[in-house]
């Protein structure tokens, strides 16, 4: 028997990306792959990514979270899912500020008021074999990578980040024009990108504003991408182009993101939204397709 058989879980959104996020404090196995893309299907709960909320295994956290894409795969990081499964823990616990152990790191999360909630998403990471990046870019403000004809580039020169993630980020004028569902899947899986990388495409309106579009690794078009829109506003902040605290649009919604001066951290502040809770049904993992 796996980790979600007759498991509950709870279906959210932090603006428009699709989280379940499952309760599993009592102690079960890692989410296998197939398990995890299972529970993903039309008689599942259908996601974008499942936040697996585990025992805590540091002293003073509450909680050590596993994150997975629709796909099987392991994400680092999920700002939205993060924002989702702390809202729950808030309501359950009463506490005003949470520490939970992800594979990203340590990240704290917060109350905001009126609804919103506030991720420290950690310090981003530049360096070419921290995104990772297959060969050495010694300046990953903008990296030699295109894709189109050599001569007319449709897409080039993108800004790599990790927040958590691989990211790439690439600077457009409008985030509509171009066929995300066609480039995305062609730019993830990227040689120069070993483990795979999330595709953003970024307009920046003003120095405080920037309009996104994410095509996520193991997840494909989203309404929002948390950790994206993390990244895009450091690789702008970055370029100097916006100041370190920024408003980002997503398809589904608005965040702020803030990049501190003072400790490198940057912080993530959005709504959440609860749809339903239900509990997966034992025989989906019996039928669960082979990889
Ligand atoms: N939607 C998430 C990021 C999801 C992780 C990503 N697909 C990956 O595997 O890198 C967010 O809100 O940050």
């Amino acid at each position: 028997m796996g980790a979600l058989a007759n498991q509950p879980f709870v279906k959210m959104n932090g603006i428009g990306n699709e989280i379940v996020v499952v309760d599993l404090r009592k102690g079960a196995p890692a989410i296998a792959p197939e398990e995890a893309r299972a529970a993903a299907s039309p008689q599942g709960a259908p996601y974008d990514q499942l936040m697996a909320l585990y025992p805590p295994r540091i002293a003073g956290t509450d909680g050590f979270i596993r994150i997975y894409n629709n796909d099987g795969s392991e994400a680092g990081a999920c700002g939205n899912g993060m924002r989702c499964l702390a809202s729950l823990v808030f309501n359950e616990s009463g506490k005003d500020a949470l520490t939970f152990e992800t594979k990203a790191g340590i990240l704290n999360c917060w109350k905001a008021g009126d609804g919103l909630y506030t991720v420290d998403m950690g310090p981003p990471r530049f360096k070419w074999n921290e995104i990772p990046l297959a060969e050495e870019f010694r300046d990953t403000r903008a990296i030699e990578l295109q894709i189109g004809p050599i001569d007319k580039p449709v897409l080039h020169s993108p800004a790599v980040v990790n927040m958590g993630n691989p990211h790439a980020i690439f600077w457009v004028d409008d985030v509509n024009a171009y066929d995300l569902a066609k480039f995305g899947p062609l730019l993830e899986n990227h040689p120069i990108f070993p483990e795979r990388a999330n595709i953003t495409l970024a307009h920046i309106v003003s120095r405080e504003h920037i309009v996104i579009r994410t095509w996520e690794r193991g997840a494909g078009l989203t309404k929002a991408c948390g950790s994206a829109a993390c990244a895009t506003a450091v690789a702008a902040a970055r370029l100097k182009r916006t100041e370190r605290k920024v408003r980002v649009t997503l398809p589904g919604g608005e965040l702020t993101i803030e990049w501190r001066a003072d400790n490198d951290h940057v912080l993530m502040t959005g709504p959440v939204e609860f749809e339903f809770a239900g509990t997966f049904d034992p025989q989906l993992f019996d039928k669960a397709p082979a990889p």
